[in-house]
């Protein structure tokens, strides 16, 4: 028999935080109580120290690229697990950028299938919008989520022609999907390196106006008021961006939102050493759009943290700002990001880690779970208060690519269970 008990730790979940012992056995909770250690039941169950530590639900990132199939010099959907199971995440969303496309059946079924073979995270493929990302015809919605898929998206780019926006809307409604928009009027950032602004003048780069942005939450947001089917804003970086989605949602229209690590922490100041490391899309903004994001997680017109995990092989962020490819990496830094920055509890961060994206990514029959007996035990054991600086080279991603370096961060993960096992011990993944 497989157990393991929890000892000493506070337990954050939906239901609230309490003091409890966790016992873990055959994949599930099987008891929550204080001093379970001194329980016969407990007899012979492996200890796992959590004191000082918060035990939660396991984080669900809804936005993880894991570059297979495709890029596999820069991760595979097993160093990019076990780079999530580090974070402490027990479930990620695969965007479906990869090469093909995640636009059919047989390749989102691959992409399901390495990561039940990585067995460190719960790899849920998204499924593209148009085959091939290429914004011209729709996928096959209704085959896709027979396959299991909730997220459709064409991640890397927006869907730009409104008319097909529109009817993949229409389609989604009679199915249990959701659209996931990456809003970007792409006419309006060509050429673009860094945020359109004081900074990017100051430094003689092109740069990617807010409006870019904004434009596209707008017209999503009119589209999902005309059909009456949910949309969910990726990566959301401007003050006019939280500004729109918390107008859709006091109308009550079916809109959720997620901001990354990186939009509630970096500016585009930092763009000044000309280094592609700090280049993503959409880019680091200003001070102000950086508040206006935190204010937005922290009254809830931004559901989820989610991290947009974006490895880039080390050559390739080399090169000049202009032939640099865009992104960074999120899943090991996330918690540490979101704890220093956020002044929000530390039960609300796990929130808008945990539960609120495992609803939205339709997860939420085994990801973010009240700790209770019964629930799957997918489970996520963290110090809030240590804090700790990154080292690239002991990331379990492949790629080194964190904009991180010489930042303080606060909370570790110390250990992650999946179905109960141990994907994580001490900071160290098991497989
Ligand atoms: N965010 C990025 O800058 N890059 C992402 C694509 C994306 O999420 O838009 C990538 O795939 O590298
Ligand atoms: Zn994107």
């Amino acid at each position: 028999m497989n157990q393991y008990l929890i000892q000493g730790g506070t337990v954050i979940d939906p239901t609230g935080e309490r003091r409890a012992d966790v016992l873990v056995r055959d994949g599930v909770v099987a008891a929550v109580d204080e001093h379970l250690g001194e329980s016969p039941d407990a007899g012979g169950a492996t200890v796992i120290d959590a004191a000082g530590c918060v035990v939660s639900p396991g984080f669900v990132d809804l936005h993880t690229h894991l570059r297979e199939p495709g890029k596999e010099e820069a991760e595979t959907i097993e160093t990019g697990s076990r780079a999530a199971a580090k974070g402490g995440y027990t479930c990620v969303v695969a965007m479906p950028n990869t090469d093909p496309t995640q636009d059919c059946v047989s390749v989102v079924e691959f992409v399901r299938k390495q990561g039940e073979a990585a067995g460190l995270c719960d790899v849920r493929p998204s499924g593209s919008i148009t085959v091939g990302r290429a914004g011209t015809q729709l996928t096959p919605f209704a085959e896709l989520a027979e396959a299991g898929v909730r997220i459709f998206t064409d991640d890397g780019s927006g869907v730009q022609d409104p008319l097909l926006m529109r009817r993949a809307f229409e389609y989604a409604l009679d199915l249990d999907i959701v659209l996931a928009q990456h809003c970007e009027v792409a006419r309006l950032t060509e050429g673009a390196v860094m945020h359109e602004g004081h900074c990017c003048s100051t430094f003689g780069l092109p740069g990617w106006p807010s409006i870019a942005e904004e434009l596209m939450v707008y017209r999503d947001i009119e589209l999902v008021r005309l059909t009456g089917a949910p949309v969910h804003i990726l990566h959301l970086s401007t003050a006019g961006s939280v500004e729109l989605v918390r107008r859709a949602k006091a109308d009550g229209l079916p809109v959720t939102a997620e901001a990354t690590p990186h939009h509630i922490s970096l500016t585009d100041e930092l763009l000044a050493g000309y280094s592609a490391l700090y280049k993503v899309n959409p880019p680091l903004r200003t001070m102000a759009d950086v508040e206006a994001v935190r204010g937005g997680l922290a009254d809830g017109t931004i559901d989820a943290i989610a991290t947009d995990h974006a490895p880039h092989a080390p050559e390739t962020k080399e090169q000049p700002l202009d032939q640099a490819p865009p992104g960074m990496l999120g899943l090991e830094t996330a918690l540490g990001v979101g704890l220093a920055s956020l002044e929000m509890s530390v039960a609300e961060v796990v929130a808008a880690l945990s539960w609120k994206p495992a609803a939205i990514a339709g997860v939420a029959d085994t990801h973010g779970r009240p700790i209770a007996p019964g629930e799957p035990a997918n489970l996520t054991i963290f110090d809030p208060n240590e804090t700790w600086e990154v080292i690239p080279a002991t990331l379990a991603s492949k790629s080194k690519n964190t904009p991180f370096v010489g930042v303080e961060l606060k909370g570790k993960t110390k250990h992650t269970l999946l179905h109960g096992a141990p994907t994580v011990l001490d900071g160290n993944p098991q497989r």
